[in-house]
């Protein structure tokens, strides 16, 4: 299996090259070569498995020999022996015929788990079989940036730096990430928004001397690794339900495009997929791309639902690849008036294929806390307001017949202000983080500017 770039000038790799670096050499993303086809049988045949059984099944289609099956298969048991819940992703029905596929059991009770786990456990594999040492990067909202720390932590192979936006994460999420104190772990602060975040990332990917001397690699979702292991929990959820069966549409709240992009690639692979929902916050750029056609900034309004305050949606690049034909040159040419000017027109074939597939919905601060409060009056369920988003814009999306699975991100106690707000009532979090407030913290505060992070990282890495 050989992994290509959307934007067609870096080699294509293999499994572990492309899992290492990150962002391809052009800028572009990773993406299989060809997608691998699972037959209705095959797919029926993962009913009733465990969770790790399923993910071996699904990521070693990908991993083309590249990782001997027998590591491969403690990789995914040590990785979901982490999860608190014997299902790892359990499912409920929250109303006859609408699901919530609860993705937040994990060590640090947010989606991010199911992928970080999997990836850091990989990632040492790969530079403890070479004999290297990598220096990671990451931009985080909130989420990513703990799940990632909790994963890598103290591991030997990997120093791990973690960028997120000064002031506009939760308190629980920022101290989740600036509490761990083990020498590999170094949180930094930026003087900006999470976009900002994410494009000093790739700036320092784009630096190929500053790449290649701190062997930079990558945890955001552009890096392959997260993707691959997000589509196991389509399968698992879908044939929970009846699959393959009965078709079932998904809402996924989205940000960086990274998880409904994991549902595209469940569905290329031969899951039946009716839609795939993209629920938005305030922050709804890609509701008005559907709408118009057209990609264009209009700059991040902060919301309750901080780590989907985005507007540079990373793996919008992918679908833009496969919808548009798999042409490099296009997605060099619309990449470039996105850098440039702040937007792009999408060719009408390629929206035409992504409606085809897609719909997209918006729940403002409004709907998000209506639905929170709803939510838990109808049900005794506590949303979190970014699983809130979800909700509201599935309950306009939802076709009699066709079973809706929304994905619940995060444990509603990682935003209890928001809850709180909404209810009445601060969810707790469990007795392993419960004394979290207390810990004391580590973290530098840089302004956005990347030649300063540069300097941070080369100062303190180990690679
Ligand atoms: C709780 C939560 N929900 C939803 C999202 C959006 O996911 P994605 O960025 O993969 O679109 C994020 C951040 O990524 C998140 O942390
Ligand atoms: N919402 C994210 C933003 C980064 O997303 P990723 O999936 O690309 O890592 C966060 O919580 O940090």
């Amino acid at each position: 299996m050989q992994f290509v770039s959307t934007r067609g000038q870096a080699p294509a790799l293999g499994f572990s090259d492309a899992v290492l670096t990150g962002l391809a050499t052009d800028g572009g993303l990773y993406l299989p070569q060809q997608w691998p086809q699972l037959s209705h049988a095959e797919i029926a045949a993962l009913a009733g498995k465990p969770y790790a059984h399923v993910a071996f099944d699904i990521i070693s289609r990908f991993v083309g020999g590249d990782i001997p099956d027998a590591a491969l298969r403690r990789i995914v048991e040590d990785a979901y022996a982490t999860f608190r819940h014997p299902s790892v992703t359990p499912i409920l029905e929250l109303e006859p015929g609408h699901f919530l596929l609860e993705l937040f059991h994990g060590p640090t009770l947010a989606f991010k788990d199911v992928a970080m786990q999997f990836l850091s456990r990989v990632m040492d594999h790969i530079l403890a079989e070479r004999g290297v040492r990598a220096t990671i990067i990451g931009a985080t909202s909130g989420d990513t940036g703990s799940a990632a720390i909790e994963a890598f932590r103290g591991r030997e192979t990997t120093d791990i730096f973690i960028l997120h936006p000064e002031g506009r994460t939760s308190p629980i999420q920022r101290l989740q990430m600036t509490t761990v104190m083990d020498e590999n772990v170094h949180n930094i602060a930026i003087r900006g928004t999470f976009d900002d975040c994410q494009s000093i990332v790739k700036v320092l990917f784009n630096n190929h001397d500053f790449r290649d001397r701190v062997r930079l690699s990558g945890v955001n979702s552009i890096n392959w690794g997260r993707i691959v292991a997000q589509i196991v929990y389509y399968f698992t959820a879908a044939v929970s339900l009846g699959s393959p069966h009965r078709k079932m549409s998904f809402t996924v709240p989205t940000g960086n495009f990274g998880d409904i992009f994991a549902g595209y690639c469940a569905k290329r692979m031969g899951l039946p997929v009716e839609r795939l929902i993209i629920a938005t916050n305030a922050n709804d750029i890609l509701r008005r791309t559907l709408e118009t056609g057209r990609y264009e900034m209009a700059g991040v309004t902060p919301t309750t639902s901080p780590s989907m305050d985005i507007e540079v949606s990373s793996n919008f690049e992918r679908l833009l690849f496969e919808s548009a034909g798999r042409d490099p040159q296009m997605l060099r040419q619309m990449m470039e008036s996105l850098k440039q000017s702040g937007g792009f027109t999408l060719p009408p074939s390629a929206l035409a294929a992504i409606r085809a597939g897609f719909a997209a919905g918006t729940a403002d601060e409004e709907a998000t806390g209506r639905t929170i409060a709803r939510t838990h009056a109808d049900a005794g369920y506590l949303l979190d307001p970014h699983t809130a988003v979800g909700v509201h814009v599935a309950g306009a999306a939802r076709a009699a017949q066709v079973p809706m699975i929304t994905l619940a991100t995060a444990h509603p106690a990682k935003f209890p202000a928001a809850v709180a707000a909404a209810t009445g009532i601060e969810p707790t979090l469990p007795a392993w983080l419960s004394d979290l407030a207390q810990r004391p913290e580590r973290l530098s505060v840089l302004d956005n500017d990347q030649k300063l992070v540069e300097e941070f990282i080369l100062a303190r890495t180990r690679a």
